[in-house]
């Protein structure tokens, strides 16, 4: 009941200096690393900014390309009520789960039906460029199986089962309706970047994967790896929340083997020719930002349509 104590005081918080004419927010929609750009949808004149350092009980998110901040406002010609989540507490910031989630919960208080998670992510799948747009429709709880599970604990019965099923989490008639959107942005701005399908692995993070994990995962049957979302599905399902989640491909994971001490190939080269044949595709985080600049338009227009056809 703590979680669920502090989440009504944090609504009751956000109500008292919302102004009434906004309306109840029906959408949430959660920007990942460098995609804090879908602020720019709120209709002119309609947003409310909080900064989670003013809000009780929210956490402060400590990474580059995570503002931290709540955006109340409308979107589209419908003037549709929503709140944006600027940025997001991480599990690899040292946050515990029930933290992480929180946000997740406050949506659920104040009236939120649907999520809209967007998050920064790994390509996995060889098929996927960097700037692609992946909608996810299952994912594998590394974290999770391994014990780090947002729902671990007493079970906050305020907001939903014990043991909550998930084998339908990422709803279909939402994900229809994503790729219909897409077809429409398309027709409208051609492009080259794609819209894909896939599975995203929750991973704990801050380090990224091996070689060795990254074929791990894509053996799994992973199309994407990240170190968020996750969670705050689980949450959102728990609390009977619908969700939609994409995650943009920021870069390709590095799956070829790790080079051999003993490769003849390799003898002759000098180190700094060593270093960069190890360099290739090794992840940063200024790369996943730089893409996800690059992506934000795309992004913007598709959660805008999907937005305008809830
Ligand atoms: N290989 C790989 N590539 C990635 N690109 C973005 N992310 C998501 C993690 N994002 C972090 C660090 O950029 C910031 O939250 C990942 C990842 O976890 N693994």
């Amino acid at each position: 009941n703590d979680i669920f104590e502090r989440a009504t005081e944090t609504v009751d918080f956000l109500r008292n200096r919302l102004p009434t004419k906004l309306g109840k927010p029906k959408i949430a929609i959660v920007c990942g690393s460098g995609l804090s750009g879908l602020a720019a949808t709120i209709n002119e004149g309609s947003a409310e900014w909080f900064d989670y350092s003013d809000v009780p009980n929210f956490p402060q998110s400590t990474v580059a390309g995570h503002e931290g901040k709540l955006l109340f406002g409308t979107m589209g010609q419908r003037q549709i009520p929503v709140v944006l989540l600027v940025g997001r507490a991480h599990f690899y910031e040292g946050y515990n789960m029930d933290v992480v989630t929180f946000a997740t919960r406050v949506c659920k208080l104040l009236g939120v039906e649907k999520m809209i998670v967007t998050n920064a992510a790994g390509g996995l799948n060889s098929s996927y460029a960097v700037g692609d747009i992946v909608c996810l429709n299952d994912h594998i709880n590394l974290a999770g199986l391994a014990g780090w599970h947002p729902l671990r604990g007493p079970n906050p019965e305020d907001f939903g089962t014990r043991f909550p099923p998930l084998s339908d989490a990422y709803d279909l008639s939402l994900r229809q309706l994503a790729h219909r959107s897409w077809q429409d942005l398309r027709r409208q701005v051609p492009s080259r970047r794609k819209l894909h399908e896939g599975v995203y692995a929750f991973v704990s993070g801050p380090s990224y994967e091996t070689r060795a994990e990254c074929r791990l995962l894509r053996q799994m049957g992973a199309d994407l790896v990240g170190m968020s979302t996750v969670p705050e599905i689980i949450v959102a399902r728990h609390s009977g929340m619908q969700v939609l989640a994409f995650s943009l491909v920021t870069n390709n994971a590095v799956l070829e083997p790790v080079p051999r001490g003993d490769d003849p190939k390799l003898q002759g080269m000098s180190p700094e020719q060593l270093s960069e044949y190890l360099s290739r595709g090794k992840a940063n985080h200024a790369e996943v930002l730089e893409a996800g600049k690059q992506a934000a338009l795309d992004m913007q227009g598709l959660v805008l349509l999907i937005v305008s056809q809830l």
